[in-house]
């Protein structure tokens, strides 16, 4: 299936809605593939503007949930009778119309907009799953931070939904820590969106930008559009690596220099990693977009990565042991995202004079045991 940009755009209404057949017009229907922290989060944005977009959407969002017990019933049942996911967004109001389902197929029945946004290392099982289960006129948008390694070759989540769905794929990312932008706390995003090659026209009106951003743009969530799906995919996995370095500074109360400078630092592997590996990527997104800087900034200052790693250093314990402990369920990308990007580097290797030391000191005190002090040795 060709699911360029151009295809799309032909199949596509100019307002975005989903085209008509027999003279009615078609809604776009969405569904989230994921409701956890962040999940439930953009739930219940997703549902405010599916009623704002009457329109173009129909109301229903329809959340599929990986079910668990929660206080001696199913989780998804609670969230229907509260409409709140007490578990992993304790006090947000979902929506009325957020409806939360632990069957894959009843979830995906007639869906056309799929929000992916799972902890990164369960999506290949959930996208076995799905294959040839989505609607073929469906899209998708990723928010998964994380990326995607076999041996040699590294690839983002978009990529992999693109290729495993055979549809094309979104990406969504930004300074975006999820109990703040759920209780509307002003913060901005990151939508990048596949765009034709030599594209020059206003990028919001790009098929997958016409149904994206009417989705997620709210006063207190600004969405802003990019071409660059690759490198708004890699901003927000790669960031979680150096979230994670600069937790280990505040463990050892190296002040404030030093963090400015794990961050500075940080931002150039980042930088050099996308531009050395996804050459169509486009510095302005690590330079000028929230996804890029912006997501490094308060990571390093407010996000689970950072805290947990500080616990590492000041009590003694691996990732391990303090995720469960203090995550309650909730899942880091940054240890695993060290841990892929080694394996990436140790078969693929790099032409950058002195390699990535700051992401090879975090795999090594992650994983090998190296002591939270090593992190500058080599920088
Ligand atoms: N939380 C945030 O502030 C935030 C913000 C932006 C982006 N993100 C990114 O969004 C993605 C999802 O994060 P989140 O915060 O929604 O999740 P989370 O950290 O709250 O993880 C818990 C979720 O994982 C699910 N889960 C557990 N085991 C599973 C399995 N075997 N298969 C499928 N699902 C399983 C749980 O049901 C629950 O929904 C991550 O890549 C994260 O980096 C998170
Ligand atoms: O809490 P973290 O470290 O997973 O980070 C959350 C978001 O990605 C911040 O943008």
């Amino acid at each position: 299936m060709d699911t360029s940009a151009s295809t799309i755009a032909a199949a596509t209404a100019p307002n975005g809605i989903n085209g008509t057949v027999n003279g009615h017009t078609h809604k776009e229907k969405v569904t989230i593939v994921g409701s956890g922290n962040w999940g439930s989060a953009i739930a219940s944005i997703a549902a405010k503007n599916t009623l704002r977009h009457s329109k173009q959407f129909d109301p229903e969002v329809i959340m599929w949930i990986f079910e668990e017990d929660y206080e001696g019933k199913p989780l998804s049942q609670v969230i229907n009778e509260t409409h709140e996911n007490p578990r992993y967004l304790p006090g947000i109001h979902l929506g009325d119309n957020v409806i939360a389902q632990p069957n894959m197929e009843e979830a995906l029945k007639d869906a056309t907009a799929l929000i992916f946004v799972l902890p990164h290392q369960f999506l290949r099982g959930v996208l076995k799953q799905l294959k040839g289960k989505v609607n073929e006129n469906a899209r998708a948008v990723s928010l998964i931070k994380g990326v995607d390694v076999q041996g040699h070759m590294i690839k983002t989540f978009p990529a992999l939904i693109s290729e495993e769905l055979g549809i094309s794929c979104s990406s969504l990312s930004g300074a975006n820590i999820a109990n703040e932008v759920a209780q509307e706390k002003f913060s901005e995003s990151t939508l990048g969106v596949p765009a034709p090659e030599g594209f020059t026209d206003d990028v919001n009106h790009l098929p997958d930008a016409m149904l994206w951003k009417p989705l997620f743009d709210t006063k207190t969530f600004r969405i802003n559009v990019v071409p660059d799906v690759e490198g708004v995919g890699l901003c927000g996995a790669l960031k979680n690596i150096v979230a994670v370095a600069a937790g280990f500074v505040d463990g050892l109360d190296w002040g404030s220099n030093a963090k400015a400078a794990i961050m500075r630092i940080g931002m150039n592997e980042v930088k050099d990693f996308c531009l050395e590996y996804f050459p169509t990527t486009q510095a302005a997104t690590f330079l000028e977009e929230s996804c890029g800087i912006a997501d490094i900034i308060t990571s390093s200052l407010g996000g689970r990565n950072r805290q947990v790693a500080e616990a590492m250093v000041k009590r003694g314990k691996t990732f391990h042991e303090l995720e469960p402990e203090m995550l309650k369920g909730q899942k880091l990308q940054g240890p695993q995202t060290a841990l892929d990007v080694h394996e990436f580097l140790l078969t693929k290797g790099t032409k950058r004079p002195n390699g990535y030391p700051l992401f090879e000191a975090v795999w090594k005190i992650c994983y090998e045991d190296a002591k939270p002090e090593t992190l500058i040795d080599n920088l």
